[in-house]
């Protein structure tokens, strides 16, 4: 790599410093758990037991909500399904009586299997839906545990699993639970730190461009319904055991709204931030007894105040270094010649072809029998009035629109129309007219998820962290690191992307795109909002894209731009072509001059 990229070992220091900063509050946390039972009495061991099996929950449903923006918010179902599960296995009700650690597990694997149907209508249903559908399950999970009296003991209860020596006793069950919380802790920040949880907060805040980088949101969202209906059993399974006997009135709503308001001030796409929110719901009501009586009511002050005043919760205010100013006067400043070391594929051979792409909407004739050649390392412009269809033709080649009728094919070989997520498999990448960036990750992170599919650890790599997730992301993080230097924003690297102006957002948009080291690059107005000055930068790093054989379809309105770089240019009016050749041709191509240009 050249200077743009950090060398080995700097960019080791630099992981390192970085993993030593993002732990040193959860050791903190730990450490001061571990000698709780040395400055305390068997009181303090209950809360601190009921919030390490609270968060236990609430690490797993934390991926679901403050990652995945999915508003579970009956997930109390979860945690009552595991306690019943883990009593009945244990009391015998149903077969001969299990240990309680193999009770626990069992109930992990049914809670899994139920977290999955809880939240398969997240698939279909936004969120206000999906919000009731949770909440439609939890009232049906009680109503079963009320009425299937012969196995749950119905309204009178069924007594909790007991665990045994040396968990028999109030500290010693509490260091059992601070156990389960820290390795909770431990897997789901691997899940965050690894590309399934950027893929996740993708889905959340830019899914179409998470589409475009191939990710699959049925397959993220199942793989942590899974993991969440796990955790939630599993605390399940410890909270009968705290409460030693239960009944369905045990797990009331206001649970639920605690588990959820927890991730809420704790902040979204954060770890820290919802552990803290749930110690602290934890405890405030047994620090400030009144408030206990009123803890619907304490909620919902609170959540009013997190939305008016800390939308980025307890994680917004702890992030102290996107506090720092940023300087005023950033000039982007692309190094292009760098591109070639950030690619290890060759480019495809293959041309990209639309034949008679037609698609209206209602009565409008957003493009009609559109036929558009783009081959490999050519620079192909397509340009005409506001309306003409281009960003259409953009949509349709990346699968979000399906044609009414013709073909987009890579040399002979058809493309599945409306299947988004498979376009990056087949080398398309594309940049948005509007850029669609996570706001809340830092830049680094946007640009790592536009190589998401290059990823070959599995989920289940990525939770324990084994090595060929490290592996993933070491590689990631170098070539979004180098890319960052080609596009000229590596100094912002570790910014979060939503302090960043327009035209940074931009270029963030194609070092993703890169990552993916592209056959075919869609670009959507890229100039839109540049300088002259980072027109021109823009200009040569288009260039050096194309010179790498990748074939680029640019949509612009500069037309001083098109008329310099590109190698062929369609003209479109009302959907039609209305003129294509070489630049030369078409800039004084008398409809086009009329039509579009202007005199
Ligand atoms: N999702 C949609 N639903 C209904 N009509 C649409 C939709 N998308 C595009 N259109 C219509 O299709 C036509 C082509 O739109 P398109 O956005 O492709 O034009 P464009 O050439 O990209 O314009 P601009 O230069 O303003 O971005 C327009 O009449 C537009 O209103």
């Amino acid at each position: 790599m050249t200077a743009v990229t950090a060398t080995p070992a700097r960019s080791e220091n630099r992981a390192w410093r970085g993993i030593g900063v993002q732990i040193a509050p959860f050791l903190a946390i730990l450490a001061a758990a571990m000698i709780l039972p040395f400055v305390s009495n068997d009181y303090w061991a209950l809360i601190g037991t009921r919030a390490a099996i609270y968060w236990v929950l609430v690490s797993g449903l934390n991926l679901i909500v403050g990652f995945a923006g999915h508003l579970a918010i009956g997930y109390v179902a979860l945690l009552t399904l595991g306690a019943y599960t883990t009593s009945v296995l244990v009391a015998g009700n149903v077969m001969p009586p299990l240990d309680v650690f193999a009770a626990l597990a069992i109930a992990g694997v049914v809670g899994a299997v139920f977290g999955v149907v809880v939240g398969l209508p997240a698939l279909r249903l936004r969120t206000f839906y999906f919000a009731m559908s949770t909440l439609g399950f939890a009232t049906i999970v009680a109503q079963i545990a009320l009425a299937w009296q012969s196995v749950t003991g119905g309204g009178i209860g069924i007594v909790g699993p007991e665990f045994p020596a040396p968990f028999n006793t109030a500290w010693g069950y509490y260091y059992l639970c601070i156990t389960f919380a820290a390795v909770c802790t431990w897997l789901t920040a691997n899940v965050a730190h690894s590309r399934f949880g950027r893929a996740l907060i993708a889905i959340r805040d830019a899914e179409v461009a998470a589409e475009a980088t191939g990710i699959s949101k049925p397959r993220m969202l199942i793989a942590i319904f899974l993991f969440a209906g796990a955790l939630a059993a599993i605390a399940g399974g410890l909270f009968a055991s705290l409460q030693t006997y239960i009944t369905p009135d045990a797990f009331t709503f206001d649970l639920s709204v605690l588990f959820f308001i927890a991730i809420l001030i704790g902040g979204r796409g954060s770890i820290l931030g919802p552990m803290l929110g749930t110690i602290i719901l934890t405890i405030l009501p047994e620090v400030a007894a009144p408030l206990a009586a009123w803890s619907t009511f304490f909620y919902a002050v609170l959540l009013l105040v997190i939305v008016l005043v800390m939308p980025g919760g307890i994680a917004a205010l702890l992030d102290l270094r996107n506090r720092r100013p940023l300087a005023s006067n950033r000039a982007i400043v692309p190094r292009p010649a760098a591109l070639a070391e950030c690619f290890r594929k060759t480019a495809g051979d293959k041309t990209l072809k639309l034949r008679g792409v037609t698609l209206s909407f209602g009565n409008v004739r957003a493009i009609d029998n559109l036929d558009l050649d783009v081959k490999p390392g050519e620079i192909h412009g397509l340009i005409g009035p506001n309306g003409s269809g281009k960003t259409t033709t953009l949509n349709v080649i990346s699968g979000y629109y399906v044609a009414k009728g013709g073909t987009i094919g890579l040399g002979d070989r058809m493309l599945q129309p409306g299947v988004p997520t498979l376009r990056a498999h087949h080398g398309i990448a594309r940049t948005f007219q509007t850029p669609r960036v996570i706001g809340e990750a830092s830049v680094l992170q946007n640009v790592m998820i536009g190589g998401n599919i290059d990823g070959r650890a599995s989920f289940v790599e990525a939770l324990f962290a084994l090595p060929r997730n490290r592996r993933d992301e070491q590689m990631l993080t170098e070539k979004a690191r180098a890319l960052l230097g080609v596009v000229g924003l590596e100094a912002l690297a570790d910014v979060r992307a939503d302090r960043l102006q327009h035209s940074e957002l931009r270029f963030i948009e194609i070092a993703r795109a890169l990552m993916l080291e592209p056959d075919f690059l869609l670009l959507d107005e890229p100039a839109a909002g540049l300088s002259g000055d980072e027109i021109e930068r823009l200009a040569a790093l288009i260039r050096a894209i194309s010179r790498r054989g990748t074939g680029l379809l640019l949509v612009e309105h500069h037309a001083d731009l098109i008329f310099d770089i590109c190698d062929q240019v369609t003209v479109l009016n009302l959907g039609r072509i209305l003129a294509a050749g070489t630049p030369a041709e078409i800039r004084v191509h008398k409809e086009v001059v009329s039509a579009y240009l202007g005199g």
